[in-house]
Formats: structure tokens, sequence, C-alpha cells
């Protein structure tokens, strides 16, 4: 039996929307996102996780007990299952220590530790309405966390954060796994946020489970162009152009498309295929670059920055890398 075990649930909400048949399990301290497009239902899986919304059908097992909906129980949820909402609130004009003091359960020394993991030991005596976005959120997550909860659900937790936020709350996240040994599960639509830290990705789109892989899986081999855009740019080109590219599609495939990610395009001193340089545009740590090769329009990424347009160049596709789709 898994430690997360999601079975068949169906939901369908007023305008139309529904959850179909969504079955999924995760193990303890799998680090597990679900990305998707806005709308796609995974703030309303998340609830019915938490046994905050009632599914119309299938359950949620964790530890091999069941969590109950609302509708079966005054009290329901899980107590081993927290969940963080995008739209948390401290109470007003409390200090920090207040607001965590009423939620705590641990003893001096643990809670100390758990502000340290959440960066927070600095905030205790700041009032709620002296606080950044960041930081009220990491309150939260503490005073969650002072529950001991075993699974920690949190809903898209890296929207509305800057840049350094966002780093803060990574490592806090990653320490909330390592030190504390709290698993979690959480939702973003930024593949910046889910790539680098999950084990496991689960792709929804319309209310359905798309595709469920590693990072890497779900990056290079995504079952669909939608999937494939949730994960960074692309180049889609006509599987007619396969030999011209250099690439061998499966003897069977009636596919289409081919699906190269811009990095799995090198530029070559020869043997390559020759190229015209359409357009180049600087992004910090790599240049963008449009070429056109043949009838075939293509993007590649380098970090060599002496272009221009105009100028002609040979580039090579990793065969390795690309997707038929
Ligand atoms: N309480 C509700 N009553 C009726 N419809 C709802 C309710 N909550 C969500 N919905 C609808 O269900 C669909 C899925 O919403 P949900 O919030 O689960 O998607 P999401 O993928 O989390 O999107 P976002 O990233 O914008 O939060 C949407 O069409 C939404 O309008």
């Amino acid at each position: 039996m898994a430690f997360l075990d999601v079975t068949d649930i169906c939901k369908q909400q007023q305008d139309g929307f529904a959850l179909q048949h969504i079955s999924f399990s995760q193990k303890e301290f799998q680090k597990v996102a679900i990305a998707g497009e806005t709308g796609s239902g995974k703030s309303t899986l998340l609830k019915i996780i938490a046994g905050l919304v009632q599914p119309d059908s299938g359950s949620v097992f964790f530890e091999g007990e069941k969590v109950i909906g609302p509708e079966e129980k005054l009290v329901a949820g899980h107590p081993g299952i927290s969940y963080l909402s995008q739209h948390y609130e401290l109470p007003h004009s409390l200090r920090v220590e207040q607001v965590l003091r009423y939620a705590n359960t641990f003893s001096g020394e643990e809670a100390e530790k758990l502000y340290e993991i959440c960066r927070i030991s600095h905030l205790l005596q700041r009032k709620t309405n002296q606080l950044s976005g960041g930081e009220k959120q990491r309150i939260a997550l503490a005073r969650l966390l002072s529950g001991s909860p075993e699974l920690l659900l949190l809903d898209e937790p890296f929207s509305n954060l800057d840049m350094v936020h966002k780093k803060v709350l990574k490592s806090v996240l990653h320490a909330i796994g390592e030190e504390l040994g709290v698993t979690c599960l959480l939702t973003s639509h930024d593949p910046l946020d889910t790539l680098s830290w999950a084990d496991e990705i689960l792709v929804m789109r319309a209310g359905s489970l798309l595709q469920q892989g590693t990072p890497k899986q779900i990056y290079q081999q995504p079952e669909s162009e939608y999937i494939a855009g949730l994960f960074g740019d692309y180049n889609l080109v006509a599987s007619e152009s396969a030999a011209i590219l250099g690439l061998t599609p499966d003897s069977k495939s009636i596919k289409k498309s081919i699906l190269i990610r811009p990095e799995s395009i090198k530029i070559t001193p020869e043997d390559g295929i020759a190229a015209t340089i359409l357009q180049s545009r600087y992004f910090g740590s790599y240049h963008e670059v449009d070429v056109q090769a043949g009838n075939i329009s293509l993007t590649l990424r380098t970090d060599r920055a002496n272009f221009a347009a105009g100028d002609t160049l040979c580039v090579q596709v990793v065969a390795e890398e690309v997707r038929f789709l």
C-alpha cells in the first residue's frame, strides 16, 4: 500500500468542468508536482486530497486510511495531511510569535529549529502587517508544520514570489523534506519550479491526467505539444523533414511532427545542415538564435555571441533528444 493512494477521483463543478478518473500514488518522501495550465483542476484535486472538497466518486487513502470528505464527517480531512492554500490568511495585528504560539505543539527547542528551517527566526517580534508576501507565506508554512503533518500539500506556493523569495522557499522546502521528514505534494504552472524540485511530475489538462513521469521524461519525451509547451520552448517540424535533419523516424511511425528543444540543436564547425541566421536574442546566460535551413525554420540556444542576421553556419540536431509526435 502506498503512502498516498488517489483512486479514480471524479468531480463535476457547476461550470461544466470535471475532474475525470484521476488515479496516482505517492511514496513517502517522494517529491511530487502537479503541473497544468490555469483551470486544469490542480487546486480542486489538492483540496480533495486534503479532504476539503467532496469528490463525486473515487477515494483518497493516506497510509491505508480513507481521507474523509466534508460531506461525510464534521471534522473532514486527515490529521497527517496539511494543506497550504494559495489564499492563506494570517490573523491581523498579532505578533508573529503569537500567531505561531497558538498553533504550536512543539517544545521550545523543536520550535526554534522549525523557525530556523522556515527562515523566520528574525521575524518573530514583527506584526503580521509588517511582512512581505514571501515572509507571510513562510510563517503560514511554519504554522502548518507545527501541527506535525506527514504530508504537506502546497497550492501554487511559488506564484507571486520574486526570484529572491522563490529561492528561499525552494531551500525551505528542501529542508522540510530532509530535516523534518515531511513529504510534499505541490502544484505549479511554472516549469522552472517543478523540473528542478520534483522526483515525479503529473501533468493535467481540463480535469484529466495526461502524463506522469520523471522531470526528464516529461521534458524530453512529452506525449503532446501541450505538455512540451508547459515545460519550455520547442521547435515543431513536419516529420517529412526528418531526413534533412539527419533523423530517422520509427519505420511504422504515422507521427506527423518532430519536437526539438532549442538546446538540442548544436552549432557545428562542419558536417551539419547549412543554415542562415535570421535573428539573435540575448538572455543573459545564453543567446536564442532563429535560423532558416532550406524551408525549415528553427530556434536554437547557444552561449556563443558573435551572430549577425544573414550569417551562415552549420547546425546538427541531437537525435536522441527529439520526440516524434
Ligand atoms: N468551488 C467551485 N465551484 C465551482 N467551480 C469551481 C470551484 N472551484 C473551482 N472551480 C472550477 O473548476 C475548474 C478547475 O479549477 P482549479 O482551481 O482546480 O484549477 P487550477 O488548475 O488549480 O487553476 P489555477 O492554477 O488557476 O488555480 C475551473 O474551471 C474553476 O472555475
